[in-house]
C-alpha cells in the first residue's frame, strides 16, 4: 500500500496545485484582454457587417473577461478523490481523471486537459451529493480553504473507511459550521463550497415547469434560489442567454442584500427586481393600507381594469355635429356604435384598435362630405377621396369628437382617473361594496404603490402601445433588428473557425449576435434591455419570499414567462402581507392548477436552536402551522425577554443596546420595530451611534440598523432586538407572520423588549 503523504506535505501539494490554477486564470485574463484590445483596435471602419462582427466579438470577450475577473475570490474550493485513486497521489496534475478539483468555473490547460471543473457541471454533483452511505464513487471529499490565493487549511470527509485506516485526513471545525458562525456583513455570500445535499438536488432540478420550494426560516431558500439561477444559466445557456432570467424579491433592501451573489458566481445577466420595480419607469412604494393591498391584490381587479378600459370606448349622448372645411357633417350614434363594435372585434388592445375605429369613422364622414360637395357644386363631379379623408382627419372638431369616444390612453392616466374619480370606479367595479370603493379612492397625484404595479401592467396589456408616431418607431425598430440578424448570419458564416477557437461554437446563434450588436449599438446588455421592456418574455423566473405575493402580482409574473418555467421559494408561515397566500395550492391554482412540483428544505442554517425553538413555539401557540426545521447549531444564548414599565420602552432600548452591540463583536445589530415606532426608535439609536446607524434599503452597509419587520424580510443579523412584539402582531391584523420573521433574523442573539403583552411561547416554560 503506498504511503500517505504527511498532512503538511499535502497542504504544500494543494498550494502548488492551486497556484497553478491561479496562474492559468491570469493567463486567460491576459489572453482575453489582448483579444479584446485587438478587436477594439480594428476600429469602426468597414461594412456594416464588419462592424457588427467586431462588436459581437468585443462583447463576447468582455463577458468572458468579466467572468474571469469575478471568480478571483475562492476560485477553487473542493477536490474529490474517486474510486481507484490512491490517496495523496496527485492525480489531477498527472492528468488522471480520478481526482477532480471543483471551483467556480471550469478551467482547462493549454493542451485542453482539464484542471478544474465548474461546480455546476454534472461531474461536480458528487461533491455535494456523496455520503458515506451513498458514495457516488467518492473516497474522499476535500474542502480547500483559501485566504487570498493561498490554501490555509484542508478539511476532509473520508467516505471510504479504508482510507480512515491510512490516517491521511485533515479535520477542522467543518467548512459549513465555519461559514455559518462567521460574522454577517450585510451582504449575502455565495454558499457554493458548502451546498448541502437536499439543497443541491433542488438547485439541479430540471428547467421546465413550476418548482415550489417550501422551507422554514433560514433553510437556505434564498441561497438555493440564487444558485439555481446560476446553475440554469450554465446548463441551459443557449436558451436562457437570449431570453434571460428574472429574479424577484420583496424589497429594495433585500435586492441589495443579495446583489453580489450571482456576480460572485460569474453570472451578471440576471434581471433582479423587487415587486415595486417590475414595471419599467415605475418606482412603487409599499402599499401603506392593508385593506387597499387586499382589494387590489384580488384577481377580480383584472375585470375592473378591463371594464375601465371598455368604458373609455364611449358612445356620444346623441348625434353630434362636426364641421369640416366649413361643411357641417353629422357623427351619428349608430355609426359610432358600429365602428366601436368593429374595432372591438379586432381583439386588439385599446390604443391599437383605435386605429380601426378612427379609420371607419373617417371614411363615413368623408362619404358625407363627398355627397355634400357634389350636391352643392351641382356638377356631380367626383372629388379625390384621399383629399377628402385628409380634410376630415385634420378637422379639429372631428378630432375632439373621436377622442371623446375613444381616447388614446396610458396605463397611468387610466388608473389615476379610475381611483380619483368615484363615478369611474363605481362604473368599473359595480361588485365592490361602498366601503371597498371608499378605501380605493385617492388623490390623482398619490404615489404608485406595490399593489398598483400589477394593475398598471394589466392596463398596459389591455391598452397596448401608446405610440404617438402611429407605429412608425416600432416598424423602424423591427427593420433594424432584421438587418442585424442578417448581418450576424453572414458574420457567423465568415467566422465559424474563429468561434470554435474561442470555445463558443454552438453557443452562439445569429439572434445572439444580433442581440450583442444591438447591445453595443445602444450600449445595453440583454438583461438591461429586458429590464426596460415590459413585454419581455423571460426564459425563467425565480421568485423569492413568494408567499407574500398577491394573486394579481402572480398574474403579472406569469405573463412575464409564457413558458411557465418558475422557481418559487418561500415559507407560508412567514406570510405577513395583506394579500399573501394561505397555501401554495391556493397561490398556484389560478395559473397552473396543480401542475407544480413541491420540494421542502428542512434544515435551518441561520438561527441557533434556542431562538428557532422560541420562534416556532410562539407561532404554534398562535395556531400557525410551522414545522420546526432542525437547527444545525446550538447558540451561546437563549432569547432574552425584557418586560418594561409603561412609557419606558425607548429608555430601556438605549440602556441595553450598547451591551448588545458589544456582544455582536463587530457583527450586525438590527432593532426591528413596529412601523409606528420607527421614527422614535431610530432617533434614540442615532442619538447613541450617530452615522453608524442605517435604515431602509441603504442601511445594510451600516453595522446597526433600525428597521420594520417588512423591511427585514429575507435579511439576517448577528444580533436582533425586537421592540413591542404584540404591536407587530397587531399591525399585521393579529397574524404572527411578521413577528415570526423578525425573531428568525438572528444568527447569534435575540432580545425582546415589551411594555405590552408578550405573545405566548417566546419564553420557554422551563
Ligand atoms: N449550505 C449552506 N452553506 C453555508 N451557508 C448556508 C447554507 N445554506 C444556507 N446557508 C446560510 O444560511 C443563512 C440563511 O439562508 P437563506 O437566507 O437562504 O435562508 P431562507 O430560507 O431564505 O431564510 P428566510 O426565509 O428566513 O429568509 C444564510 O446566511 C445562508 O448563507
Amino acid at each position: 500500500m503506498p504511503e500517505s503523504p504527511s498532512p503538511s506535505t499535502e497542504l504544500e501539494l494543494e498550494r502548488s496545485y492551486v497556484s497553478g490554477l491561479y496562474r492559468r486564470l491570469d493567463e486567460l485574463r491576459e489572453e482575453k484582454a489582448g483579444q479584446l484590445a485587438r478587436v477594439r483596435r480594428s476600429g469602426a471602419v468597414g461594412s456594416m457587417q464588419n462592424v457588427s462582427e467586431r462588436d459581437a466579438f468585443a462583447s463576447m470577450y468582455e463577458d468572458r473577461l468579466a467572468q474571469l475577473n469575478a471568480v478571483e475570490d475562492r476560485l477553487v474550493f473542493g477536490r474529490l478523490d474517486l474510486e481507484g485513486a490512491p490517496p495523496g497521489q496527485d492525480r489531477a496534475r498527472d492528468g488522471d481523471a480520478d481526482a477532480r478539483y471543483i471551483g467556480r468555473i471550469g478551467l482547462t490547460a493549454e493542451d485542453q486537459s482539464r484542471l478544474m471543473i465548474d461546480w455546476r457541471a454534472p461531474e461536480a454533483g458528487a461533491f455535494y451529493q456523496a455520503t458515506a452511505f451513498d458514495r457516488h464513487g467518492v473516497r474522499r471529499r476535500r474542502h480547500l480553504i483559501l485566504k487570498g490565493r493561498n490554501v490555509v487549511a484542508l478539511e476532509d470527509d473520508v467516505l471510504d473507511s479504508a482510507l480512515l485506516a491510512e490516517g491521511a485526513q485533515h479535520q477542522g471545525e467543518g467548512a459549513l459550521l465555519a461559514a455559518l458562525t462567521s460574522k454577517r456583513t450585510g451582504r449575502m455570500a455565495d454558499i457554493v463550497s458548502t451546498i448541502q445535499a437536499e439543497q443541491d438536488r433542488i438547485i439541479r432540478s430540471p428547467l421546465a415547469g413550476v418548482l415550489v420550494v417550501q422551507g422554514g426560516p433560514g433553510t437556505g431558500k434564498t441561497a438555493v434560489a440564487l444558485h439555481r439561477a446560476a446553475f440554469l444559466l450554465y446548463q441551459h445557456r443557449e436558451r436562457l442567454k437570449s431570453a434571460g432570467v428574472l429574479l424577484v424579491g420583496p424589497s429594495s433592501s433585500f435586492m441589495r442584500y443579495i446583489e453580489r451573489v450571482l456576480p460572485s458566481l460569474g453570472e451578471t445577466g440576471v434581471v433582479m427586481a423587487s415587486v415595486g420595480r417590475l414595471l419599467p419607469g415605475i418606482r412603487a412604494v409599499p402599499e401603506p393600507h392593508r385593506e387597499v393591498a387586499r382589494i387590489k391584490g384580488r384577481l377580480d381587479m383584472a375585470e375592473v381594469v378591463a371594464r375601465a378600459v371598455a368604458n373609455r370606448q364611449r358612445l356620444p349622448n346623441g348625434d353630434r355635429r362636426v364641421v369640416v372645411e366649413g361643411t357641417s357633417l353629422v357623427l351619428g350614434v349608430r355609426q359610432v356604435r358600429r365602428a366601436r363594435d368593429k374595432a372591438r372585434a379586432t381583439h386588439k388592445p385599446h390604443n391599437e384598435a383605435r386605429t380601426t375605429f378612427v379609420k371607419i369613422l373617417l371614411r363615413e364622414l368623408a362619404d358625407q362630405l363627398q355627397e355634400r360637395l357634389e350636391d352643392s357644386s351641382g356638377t356631380g363631379n367626383s372629388v379625390d377621396r384621399a383629399y377628402l379623408i385628409e380634410d376630415v382627419r385634420s378637422s379639429r372638431d372631428v378630432r375632439i369628437a373621436l377622442n371623446l369616444c375613444w381616447l388614446p390612453m396610458t396605463p397611468e392616466k387610466l388608473l389615476r382617473d379610475l381611483f380619483s374619480k368615484p363615478e369611474q370606479l363605481a362604473a368599473a367595479a359595480p361588485h365592490l361594496t361602498e366601503a371597498e370603493l371608499r378605501a380605493l379612492r385617492r388623490e390623482p397625484d398619490a404615489p404608485w404603490t406595490e399593489a398598483d404595479v400589477p394593475l398598471l401592467d394589466e392596463a398596459a396589456e389591455l391598452l397596448g402601445e401608446h405610440d404617438a408616431t402611429g407605429g412608425h418607431e416600432q416598424a423602424q425598430r423591427e427593420a433594424a433588428r432584421k438587418r442585424d440578424i442578417a448581418n450576424a448570419e453572414q458574420a457567423l458564416r465568415n467566422v465559424d473557425s474563429m468561434l470554435r477557437e474561442t470555445g463558443n461554437d454552438g453557443l452562439v446563434s445569429a439572434e445572439d449576435l444580433a442581440d450583442l450588436n444591438e447591445e453595443t449599438e445602444e450600449s445595453m446588455t440583454a438583461a438591461e434591455r429586458a429590464a426596460q421592456d415590459r413585454t419581455w418574455a423571460y426564459g425563467h423566473v425565480v421568485v423569492d419570499e413568494a408567499q407574500e405575493l398577491s394573486p394579481m402580482q402572480w398574474r403579472l409574473l406569469m405573463r412575464r414567462c409564457p413558458l411557465k418555467s418558475f422557481t418559487v421559494v418561500g415559507d407560508i408561515a412567514q406570510a405577513s402581507s395583506a394579500a399573501s397566500a394561505s397555501s401554495w395550492d391556493a397561490a398556484m391554482a389560478p395559473f397552473v392548477g396543480d401542475r407544480f412540483a413541491l420540494e421542502e428544505l428542512t434544515v435551518n442554517y441561520r438561527t441557533p436552536t434556542q431562538i428557532a425553538e422560541a420562534a416556532a413555539r410562539m407561532a404554534q401557540s398562535a395556531g400557525l402551522v410551522v414545522s420546526t426545521p432542525k437547527a444545525v447549531r446550538e447558540g451561546r444564548w437563549a432569547p432574552i425577554v425584557d418586560r418594561v414599565p409603561a412609557g419606558g420602552l425607548i429608555g430601556r432600548l438605549v440602556e441595553v443596546l450598547p451591551g448588545e452591540v458589544d456582544l455582536a463583536e463587530g457583527g450586525l445589530v438590527a432593532v426591528i420595530v413596529p412601523a409606528e415606532r420607527l421614527r422614535a426608535a431610530r432617533a434614540a439609536v442615532v442619538g447613541l451611534y450617530g452615522r453608524r446607524v442605517g435604515g431602509g434599503s441603504g442601511g445594510l452597509d451600516q453595522d446597526i440598523v433600525v428597521t420594520t419587520a417588512a423591511e427585514s424580510k429575507g435579511l439576517e443579523f448577528d444580533v436582533v432586538v425586537v421592540l413591542e412584539p404584540q404591536e407587530l402582531v397587531e399591525e399585521a391584523e393579529g397574524t404572527v407572520g411578521a413577528l415570526y420573521v423578525a425573531m428568525t433574523r438572528a444568527t447569534q442573539r435575540l432580545r425582546v423588549l415589551a411594555e405590552g403583552h408578550v405573545p405566548d411561547g417566546i419564553e420557554s416554560l422551563d
